[in-house]
């Protein structure tokens, strides 16, 4: 197939999605990365561009009012969002996002990231997003309740165990799910296990939360492993301090690792002689009290605390970002080269500009993609459904267990398609293409084989 052809074809999807939502640039962005991985299978089977300009549509999206009342008694509205990207591999699963830069786009490039990530795993599941442009920031827990109840309300006609299953994201958490589920629940009018959440499995193991950042971790161990190395001793830098962030720290600290920073919108703080468990502990309640991370050092006399800054310019191995999208600009990206950085593990969703992916690649530094790196919080959601229906109760060591094969057959099914389209190991968007090329070649069968629906 000519590569005119291909680029033609490529080009005219990319004009197609940027003439029906031209603002939408964190779309627009996901999709142009998609596109940039998968040109080798488009330009062997000119099919697939059919099938990707139909991929491109959300099935569904869903924009409606959320009001809620404030503990004075004033009325508030937030816009609430919920894309259902693709259901062709099954029910839809993904996250939800509380935070004020929650849009449209912001909703669809989710909803799409996940669709892909989804179709990685062994699972047959579709792919959604959503959320709303709520702050949970400074809010009461009855704000909180009423604000999810209220966001349940609308959404609630649209969920159920073979539609779409919501998820945590940012701003999302145990607390908000409970919420969210109970309202859920009452209106719904059954209990049936269609969310994710600790708490709301109550039977079922207790690393529904941790799984996603453990799995980032074992991801770095089997990239390591194929270089003969270990994560022991490697220093890592790790930005954000949420529920991703927190517990990465945790499991580095546990293969003995040397993570070295943690971040919020507002700065970050640099410990030169590594966390250790109390040290996460410390962190975990300055952030619990919604103090700033600056008092860590006040304890923790070696360390520093840079307001306003991004920690890519410590010295590393690894890096792990794992607070938002975008959080790795082009020259954050040059500063990660400098300091040492040889990989890097994508734990927030699309973390790196399009200018900083350029930089990375070119200096050689190895990406694991999120659709492939996160995969543990999918793999954990279903292994708790698993649990659920069958009434069966894994150990946490028997659930460690099963995400760590998870993750290790999720390696493999990246590691081969990059190979089959001849990204060598060596190449460092290896495994972006491979993880990008599995999920699509999943996706664009079952497209296939159900027709123009
Ligand atoms: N929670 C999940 O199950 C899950 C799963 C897969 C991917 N992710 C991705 O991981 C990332 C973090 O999610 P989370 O669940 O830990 O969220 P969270 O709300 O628990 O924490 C987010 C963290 O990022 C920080 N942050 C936000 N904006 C920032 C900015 N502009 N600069 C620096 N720090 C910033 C916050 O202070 C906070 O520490 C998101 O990109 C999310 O999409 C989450």
């Amino acid at each position: 197939m000519s590569s005119a052809l291909t680029s033609k074809s490529a080009s005219s999807i990319i004009e197609a999605v940027l003439r029906r939502d031209p603002n939408e640039s964190e779309f627009i962005q996901s999709v142009q990365e998609a596109i940039h991985s998968l040109e080798r299978v488009i330009a062997k089977n000119t099919h697939y561009v059919r099938i990707l300009e139909r991929l491109l549509e959300p099935e569904r999206m869903l924009v409606f009012r959320v009001p809620w009342i404030d503990d004075k008694g004033e009325s508030h509205v937030n816009r609430g969002f919920r894309i259902q990207f693709s259901q062709s591999l099954g029910p839809c699963r993904g996250g939800l996002r509380f935070n004020p830069s929650m849009n449209l786009s912001v909703a669809k490039f989710l909803g799409f990231e996940q669709t892909l990530k989804n179709a990685l795993s062994p699972y047959k599941l579709g792919g959604a997003g959503g959320g709303s442009d709520f702050d949970p920031k400074g809010k009461s827990e009855n704000e909180i309740m009423r604000f999810c109840q209220s966001f349940m309300q609308e959404l609630h006609r649209y969920l159920g165990p073979n539609q779409d299953l919501p998820a945590e994201d940012m701003g999302v958490g145990p607390r908000e799910m409970g919420f969210l589920f109970g309202q859920y629940r009452r209106l719904a009018g059954h209990f049936q296990g269609s969310f994710t959440g600790a708490r709301i499995f109550l039977s079922g193991s207790s690393l529904r939360t941790e799984a996603t950042s453990y799995g980032l971790v074992y991801f770095a161990q089997l990239m390591l492993a194929e270089m003969n190395k270990e994560l022991k001793g490697l220093r890592c830098v790790v930005s954000g301090s949420g529920k991703i962030a927190m517990h990465v720290l945790d499991k580095l600290v546990a293969f003995g690792a040397l993570p070295v920073t943690v971040s919020d919108s507002r700065g970050y703080l640099v410990d030169e002689d590594g966390f250790d468990y109390m040290k996460v502990a410390f962190v975990r309640d300055i952030k619990v009290q919604q103090r700033s991370l600056r008092e860590y050092c006040k304890t923790y006399t070696r360390s520093k605390y840079y307001e306003d800054a991004k920690p890519w310019n410590e010295r590393c191995d690894l890096a792990f970002p794992c607070a938002a999208q975008n959080e790795i600009g082009q020259s954050d990206a040059v500063n990660l080269v400098s300091s040492g950085c040889r990989i890097l593990i994508e734990g927030s969703t699309m973390p790196c500009t399009p200018q900083a992916v350029d930089v990375l690649r070119k200096a050689n530094v190895l990406v694991a993609p999120a659709k492939a790196a996160g995969a543990g919080g999918v793999a954990a959601g279903e292994l708790e459904l698993n649990q659920e229906c069958n009434a069966i109760q894994w150990s946490p060591e028997e659930f460690e267990h099963k995400l760590q094969e998870a993750m290790k057959s999720t390696y493999q099914r990246t590691t081969k398609a990059a190979a089959d389209f001849g990204y060598s190991k060596e190449c460092p968007e290896a495994l972006v293409h491979g993880a990008a090329i599995s999920a699509f070649l999943t996706l664009a069968q079952a497209m296939t084989e159900q027709g123009c629906v």
